[in-house]
């Protein structure tokens, strides 16, 4: 069965790389491609399998409620979701007008970025210190990164499940240097022409250190983790919100 997929945002960096994956793409056609300014209640049951969102935070949360109410599944690429607007998203699955429908979101597509946010979540027990680095082009709208906030919060779960304080630090005075504060893990943000989409993460005790690094050099890195969404969700079987990609592998 061919999959038929919707793009929302498909003139964006993100969305135009979507649509020639899904042109390439064996298993799937491309339904409707659209963008800012046009009417997202063309996208329906009847000619969309699977939506694929990436816009920008301040409108991403209208757009995927709208879809939910349209009975479409959608696969999220966007950023910028807190737990109040996951919870929006859930509410409007529950009314949805289809009971199998799903939303799934992840803050990062590339296999090297989901693998170190959870390589991430293994070693934040064994370590007293941890800072997350993310490091991105500077056309990028938001920071910190959505990765960077999912992986110091995945950081900070580990952390307190393990019984461990907070990471050490005697800064008296930093006027911002010492970056922002996810769930006590501290999160720097660069933006440097050139680069794409990288994350370090640094742990350290006594005496030595780990770094996790991971680097998407190019957008193509995205495309197998958001063709692997789409086929999950045209099975009918994640219904619901799904948030990460480790859901849909084995690890
Ligand atoms: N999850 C991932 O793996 C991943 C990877 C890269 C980027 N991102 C995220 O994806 C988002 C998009 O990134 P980008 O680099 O493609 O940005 P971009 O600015 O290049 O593209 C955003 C597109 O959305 C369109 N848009 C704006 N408002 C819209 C609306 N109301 N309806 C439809 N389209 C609208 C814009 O016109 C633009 O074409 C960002 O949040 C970014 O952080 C996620
Ligand atoms: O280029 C971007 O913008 C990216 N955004 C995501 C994030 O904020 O984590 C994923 C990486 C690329």
């Amino acid at each position: 069965m061919t999959i038929r997929v919707s793009v929302v945002g498909a003139a964006g960096r993100m969305g135009s790389n979507v649509v020639k994956a899904v042109e390439a793409a064996g298993d799937c056609e491309l339904a409707l491609a659209l963008d800012a300014g046009d009417d997202l209640s063309q996208i329906t049951p009847e000619n969309t399998d699977v939506v694929v969102e990436f816009t920008v935070p301040s409108v991403t949360l209208g757009n995927v409620l709208a879809l939910v109410r349209q009975g479409v599944n959608v696969v999220v690429g966007t950023t910028g979701w807190t737990d109040d607007k996951l919870d929006q998203v859930q509410a409007a699955l529950d009314d949805a007008p289809r009971p199998d429908q799903s939303v799934f979101i992840a803050p990062n597509f590339a296999i090297s970025a989901v693998l170190a946010d959870y390589f991430a979540t293994l070693a934040a027990p064994y370590f007293e210190s941890a800072e997350v680095i993310e490091l991105h082009h500077p056309d990028k709208v938001d920071a910190p990164s959505g990765t960077a906030i999912h992986t110091a919060q995945g950081i900070a779960a580990a952390r307190k499940a393990a019984g461990l304080g907070p990471v050490p630090d005697n800064t008296q005075s930093d006027n911002g240097s010492r970056g922002g504060v996810v769930d006590g893990v501290h999160v720097h943000a660069v933006r440097l022409r050139g680069l794409n989409a990288h994350e370090e993460v640094l742990f350290g005790n006594a005496g030595e250190q780990l770094v996790i690094r991971a680097d998407s050099f190019d957008r193509g890195s995205f495309m197998p983790g958001v063709l692997l969404a789409v086929r999950k969700l045209s099975t009918g079987n994640y219904p619901g919100l799904t948030v990460g990609l480790a859901n849909f592998l084995d690890l």
